[in-house]
């Protein structure tokens, strides 16, 4: 990476985080001017209706770099808006590559920018993913959902596909802009529209240690954080040709447990449990029928025990599902019985230490690889998603949002 290296963004997208907005700023700043003090630098914050003083913060914080915001509507947009937003005025800059810092994260570093920035060094389509150490009560979109879903399609194993912290090169950029985007990826499925699309096109992904992700809490979302992640990955998935055969593990196991462990807040968590007891409950058969390895599962205090012996499983049935055609379904029931699984692991990690935790992560994604690989599940676009995101099945039990479609 030469010192003069053209044009450099650094994009933080954000809806209402005046507290922490300003740290990142300063962090993304001085990380430009110590990787590339010679270069043609921009921040861009990109905010879709905060109704704080988050544009007013980062307008007030004095940086070196050029500072640019692009700002849209609360209604009907999301974190996809915003990173869609900084994208086009990435290349708008004409910018040789572009990192992406969520705007809560407390545990951001200057030195962040140059290691993500180098990994993106080169002419082909390359993507830089952060490798960092979490909270175990976390990060349960990536251990149950992403990574092993990666891992069964694509037959890749990323430890933070979806963790917000990335960097792409201007020919990633380029491409990038060719893909079909669902709404979901105006929300939050816009981290895995693209990984999971990086993976189906087999572009390079570079995974980079930062040390430690430290942001607000995101288990409130529980429901509806998953529910479009989801939405976006069954979309690629769909555009996929095939299942991939499984990598080799890499040498590097996981190393993404954090020593800090923060339980999550009882009444959240008894709120969350009650919402899918009842959607579980009003939805019993047409869960069972498409899950067959859904029948056997018992009874536990937060509602079914899915343990790691059964997840992988339970994931097949969902690949399957959507294979023939089951969209809505497949994703609206499978966000039920993950949160479920959640629990169940929190039950099941009790007294294991950072290393034992990040091994039944490791194992639980290779097998479910082989729990896919044994259904024959056919792609290549036979089957296709639907046009607009709707909250489906859920609408009603979402424990933390009225529910709504979000009109196209
Ligand atoms: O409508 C939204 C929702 C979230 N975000 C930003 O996306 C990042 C990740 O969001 P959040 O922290 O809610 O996700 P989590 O990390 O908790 O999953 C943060 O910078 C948010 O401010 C955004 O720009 N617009
Ligand atoms: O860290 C994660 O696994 C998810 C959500 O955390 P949880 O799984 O809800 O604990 O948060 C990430 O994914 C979101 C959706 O892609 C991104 O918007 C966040 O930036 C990222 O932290």
């Amino acid at each position: 990476m030469t010192r003069n290296s053209g044009v450099t963004v650094v994009g933080i997208p954000a809806r209402d985080e005046e507290r922490t907005v300003r740290g990142v700023a300063e962090a993304a700043d001085a990380g430009l001017r110590l990787a590339f003090p010679h270069g043609d630098n921009a921040v861009v914050l990109a905010d879709n209706g905060s109704t704080d003083g988050t544009v007013a913060r980062f307008a007030g914080t004095p940086l070196r770099a050029r500072k640019v915001v692009a700002r849209s509507g609360r209604e009907g947009t999301g974190k996809g808006t915003n990173v869609l937003a900084v994208f086009d005025r990435a290349r708008e800059l004409g910018a040789d590559r572009l990192l992406l810092l969520d705007a809560d994260v407390r545990s951001a570093e200057p030195g962040w920018v140059g290691a993500l920035a180098e990994a993106v060094d080169g002419d082909e389509p390359v993507m830089a993913l952060p490798c960092y150490r979490r909270d175990r009560y976390e990060a349960n979109t990536t251990n149950h959902l992403v990574s092993p879903l990666l891992a069964a399609v694509y037959g890749a194993h990323v430890q933070q596909p979806i963790g917000g912290e990335f960097a792409f090169n201007r020919a990633f950029l380029e491409r990038a802009a060719t893909w079909e985007r669902p709404d979901s990826a105006q929300l939050y499925g816009i981290d895995v529209w693209l990984t999971a699309n990086a993976l189906r096109e087999g572009l390079r992904l570079v995974e980079v240690p930062l040390g430690r992700k430290l942001h607000n809490s995101p288990f409130p979302k529980i429901l509806r954080l998953p529910q479009q992640v989801l939405d976006s990955l069954f979309h690629v998935v769909l555009a996929t040709d095939r299942v991939r055969d499984a990598a080799p593990r890499g040498s590097g196991l996981r190393q993404a447990v954090d020593v800090a462990a923060v339980p999550q807040d009882p009444a959240v968590v008894a709120r969350v449990a009650d919402a899918v007891g009842r959607y579980l409950a009003a939805h019993r058969g047409d869960v069972l029928a498409l899950f067959p390895a859904a029948r056997g599962l018992v009874a536990a205090p937060w509602g079914l025990r899915v343990d790691a012996g059964v997840w992988p499983e339970l994931l097949a049935d969902a690949v399957v599902a959507l294979s023939e055609g089951w969209f809505t379904s497949a994703r609206d029931h499978l966000v039920a019985l993950y949160v479920n699984r959640v629990m169940t692991f929190w039950d099941e990690i009790e007294g294991l230490d950072g290393a034992a935790v990040d091994a039944v992560l490791d194992r639980q994604a290779v097998e479910t690889a082989r729990a896919v690989a044994g259904r024959g599940v056919e792609l290549g676009g036979r089957v296709t998603g639907p046009g607009a995101f709707h909250v489906g099945h859920w609408s009603g039990f979402n424990a933390d949002e009225p529910a709504r479609g979000l009109a196209v």
